[in-house]
């Protein structure tokens, strides 16, 4: 696929999205740029934002299969992933998958899970595919996880180690819509009861679209703008060291967000404007700093290269 076609469908994928959702931009474009880039979000916020809608009609848009996996503390690994199960009629064991077997797949609740059930999910994640017991199973393509957590202060959760966080590619905060946003949405009241778009693209367009992003050229300057970033930050007396994760990240959403403004090389505008989503979750700042304000003063320092 040319990159014009993989922009194209991209764009078409947004405007479908478009119809029903009415929230931030930073949300839809982070969950397309992570397709593309073949990663998964963290998208926190409170309840009733959108975010299960973002979900859903990503799945719809790209012709794929939405699901959902409420996490619970009782859950365990084989909920998630799949397990071998008796087939009665067969006489033998067969791989039952699990709710992880989608397109998209909307993990509510993350740190509710106990660390065995989030570590099966984030193997899974990282390997796109699944072992249960000797036995390999690719999860489908394209593979997003969009997964939101309750905050740490609430009782019963199980905290997300800081390696485990730096696996996702980018994290977002939704609030609560503004005004016009809002004023869209009860007029769509009928609708949203169970929006249903129709799809605009195949997976397998998807797919040609994941690979599209990897003939995006980035330019030695800007590669190295982004490490340089990534070096400012770690001299800014960083609560945990950054890891290596957060330049690949950077470098992999720098190309997908490039291919998504319909160009075949990477700006060093490109870069900042997916700096927060991907950085944000990563750096752990001392109290009364935000890991925004402090990744934009970084980016305010730090030379951009001139074309
Ligand atoms: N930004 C939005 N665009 C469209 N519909 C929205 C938006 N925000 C909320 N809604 C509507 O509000 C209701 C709740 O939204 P949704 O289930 O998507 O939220 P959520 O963030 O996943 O909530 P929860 O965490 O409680 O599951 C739905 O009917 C949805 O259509």
């Amino acid at each position: 696929m040319d990159l014009g076609r993989a922009r194209d469908v991209v764009s078409a994928i947004r405007s479908a999205v478009r119809t029903y959702y009415a929230g931030n931009d930073e949300a839809l474009d982070t969950a397309l740029a992570a397709i593309l880039a073949e990663g998964h979000v963290l998208l926190e916020g409170p309840p009733g934002v959108g975010k299960t809608t973002l979900a859903k009609l990503l799945a719809q848009a790209m012709g794929g299969q939405f699901k959902r996996v409420q996490m619970t503390s009782d859950l365990l690994p084989s909920d998630v992933i799949g397990a071998m199960v008796w087939d009665q009629a067969k006489g033998e064991f067969r791989f039952r998958p699990g709710p992880i077997f989608a397109n998209v797949v909307l993990v509510d609740e993350l740190n509710r899970a106990t660390p065995r059930t989030q570590s099966a999910l984030l193997e899974a994640m990282a390997e796109g595919q699944v072992t249960v017991d000797v036995n390999t199973h690719q999860l489908p393509r394209p593979f997003l996880v969009i997964a939101t957590q309750v905050p740490r202060d609430t009782g019963g959760v199980f905290p997300l180690t800081a390696t485990q966080v730096d696996r996702f590619a980018a994290k977002v905060e939704v609030g609560a819509p503004r005004k016009e946003e809002e004023l869209k949405i009860i007029r769509m009241a009928d609708e949203l009861m169970s929006p249903q778009i129709k799809a605009v693209a195949s997976l397998k367009d998807m797919v040609e679209a994941q690979e599209a992003v990897k003939r995006i050229r980035v330019d030695d300057s800007v590669a190295e703008y982004m490490v340089n970033i990534i070096d400012e930050l770690r001299r800014s007396n960083l609560a945990e060291p950054l890891s290596v994760r957060a330049s690949l990240w950077l470098y992999r959403m720098s190309r997908a967000k490039a291919l998504m403004e319909g160009r075949d090389f990477v700006t060093p505008d490109d870069v900042k404007a997916v700096a927060l989503p991907v950085l944000r979750h990563r750096v752990a700042v001392s109290e009364g700093l935000s890991p925004d304000s402090l990744i934009r003063s970084v980016l305010e320092r730090v030379p951009v290269p001139r074309g």
